[in-house]
């Protein structure tokens, strides 16, 4: 079921659900009317009584502005509008004409509110546009986007021009947006808000992840019933060891890590096989599912243990080395069953690899999909889910986690939900969650192991 609040659109999308409303009655004037009084509210709250000044565009996100000045105006906030262009739309000559004051060249103010564009952003800004923004954003401490802050590319999440304003909060209109929840544009955008203008739900459109609804083992359970996870490891002892931590912490009932040597460190939960021979992890019937990657290595070895867990027909998360040694030729029994999560170097890899040529996170990864089978999980500050459930985003994560390790430790909870009976992509979104509310509990400055350590106060917040 769609959830309309939870859905992400394309600039064509929201277009196309604009004109729906239209078609039921409603008039763009009637729609930014309701938007700009939206924002309007969110500004108000933030501005506390003090000093507003709005850039307003040429069309309708600067129609937005002119609403939004003449509500805070009639509310008794002082208001200054700088328009280094004209209208251009009808409805927002319109706001215009019905806010009726007179702009200024610029002022300085506490709160700086961007109407300069909006989803209608078609190329990068002048100097000249780029200058005034950032003037005016320099002399106002709190800064607000109207839908998008300009210069940023709806669909794509790009940033058009250099040296852009960072904003405080950024209020989405209607519906989100794919820049809301891509990066680079992600990151300049501050708080992000949702207002609603009675957009319904699109077909296929992309959604926000589901949060989990984890649940404790079952009255009856057993550690066979909660999941077995085979971890094939490699040369290097310490990735397979944190993600074989993770799995453990991340559901399953029982965690194999085999790897072709022993380790100081080992922990005497974790059930080690150290002939590292891969015949016998994947002929074991109970195996709920097997991680490959991390610490595999890109030995001759390596190549010959990922052919065989390839074709062994397990539920499989495929990470790190595993996916730099990937090949088309190499047979997948059920790609279906088969979860990849590329970091954005793995990504470009995989996609010279399989013969593909995309531009950004979001088409690379569901090309790859698209002609592996494969659910394709493209980790980062912004994580991009592609199966064939349909695509996800993420909230944004902790920037803490760019630490070695915290990617072993993302493919562990990967495959620990799997082996538990979620299918791939269920698996990621939940192991996506888990992993960045871990990162919140560890705080700042965390290693991969607190990482790990926060795993089970993380999995509390989700059952
Ligand atoms: N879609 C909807 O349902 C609603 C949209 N509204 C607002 O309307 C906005 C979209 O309005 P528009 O489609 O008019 O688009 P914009 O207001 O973003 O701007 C489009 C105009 O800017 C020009 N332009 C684009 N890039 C430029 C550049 N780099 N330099 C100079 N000029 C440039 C275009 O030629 C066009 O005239 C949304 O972001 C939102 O704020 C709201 O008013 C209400 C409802
Ligand atoms: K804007």
């Amino acid at each position: 079921m769609t959830q309309a609040a939870d859905q992400i659109l394309t600039v064509a999308q929201m277009q196309a659900a604009e004109q729906a409303l239209i078609d039921n009655g409603e008039t763009v004037e009637s729609l930014m009317e309701r938007a700009g009084a939206g924002a309007a509210d969110w500004i108000w709250r933030l501005a506390a009584g003090r000093p507003v000044t709005i850039l307003c565009g040429p069309g309708n996100n600067g129609g937005d502005g002119y609403v939004i000045a003449r509500v805070l105006q009639e509310r008794g906030l002082s208001i200054s509008v700088v328009a280094p262009m004209e209208p251009g739309s009808e409805a927002a000559k319109t706001a215009r004409d019905t806010w009726g004051g007179q702009p200024v060249d610029t002022a300085h103010g506490e709160v700086f509110v961007d109407c300069l564009f909006g989803t209608g952003q078609s190329r990068p800004l002048s100097n000249e546009l780029v200058g005034t923004m950032r003037t005016l954003a320099a002399s106002h401490n709190l800064r607000v986007a109207v839908d998008l802050p300009s210069g940023v590319d709806s669909d794509s999440g790009a940033l058009l021009n250099d040296n852009l304003p960072e904003y405080t909060l950024t209020i989405a209109l209607g519906a989100w947006k794919r820049a809301h929840w891509l990066m680079p544009a992600m990151a300049v955008m501050g708080e992000r808000r949702l207002f609603d203008i009675g957009v319904g739900p699109v077909e296929d459109a992309i959604q926000l992840a589901r949060r989990p609804g984890l649940s404790p083992p079952d009255a009856d359970a057993h550690k066979y019933s909660r999941g077995l996870v085979g971890i094939a490891g490699g040369d290097m002892a310490g990735a397979g060891i944190l993600a074989a931590r993770a799995a453990q912490h991340g559901g399953a009932g029982y965690v194999k890590l085999s790897s072709p040597h022993s380790h100081p460190d080992l922990p005497a939960d974790l059930v080690h096989d150290d002939s590292g021979d891969i015949a016998s992890l994947v002929s074991d019937e109970r195996m709920g599912a097997l991680l490959i990657g991390p610490g595999l290595g890109q030995t001759d070895t390596a190549r010959r243990k990922l052919t065989e867990v390839l074709k062994s027909g397990i539920a499989l998360v495929l990470d790190a080395d595993a996916l730099t040694l990937l090949r088309p030729e190499m047979e997948i029994a059920f790609p279906g069953t088969v979860l990849a999560t590329p970091h954005e170097g793995e990504l470009d890899r995989l996609c010279k690899a399989f013969g593909i040529v995309a531009e950004g996170k979001l088409a690379k990864a569901a090309a790859l999909h698209e002609s592996t089978g494969m659910t394709v999980l493209a980790k980062g500050p912004d994580n991009v889910l592609v199966g064939n459930e349909g695509t996800r985003f993420f909230p944004p994560t902790s920037s803490w986690l760019s630490a070695a390790g915290t990617g072993d430790v993302l493919a562990g909870l990967a495959a620990s939900r799997m082996a538990g009976g979620r299918s791939a992509f269920h698996a990621a979104e939940e192991a996506v969650q888990i992993h960045a509310e871990a990162a919140r509990i560890a705080g700042p400055a965390f290693s991969a192991v607190e990482l790990v350590n926060a795993i089970p106060a993380a999995y509390a917040q989700f059952l």
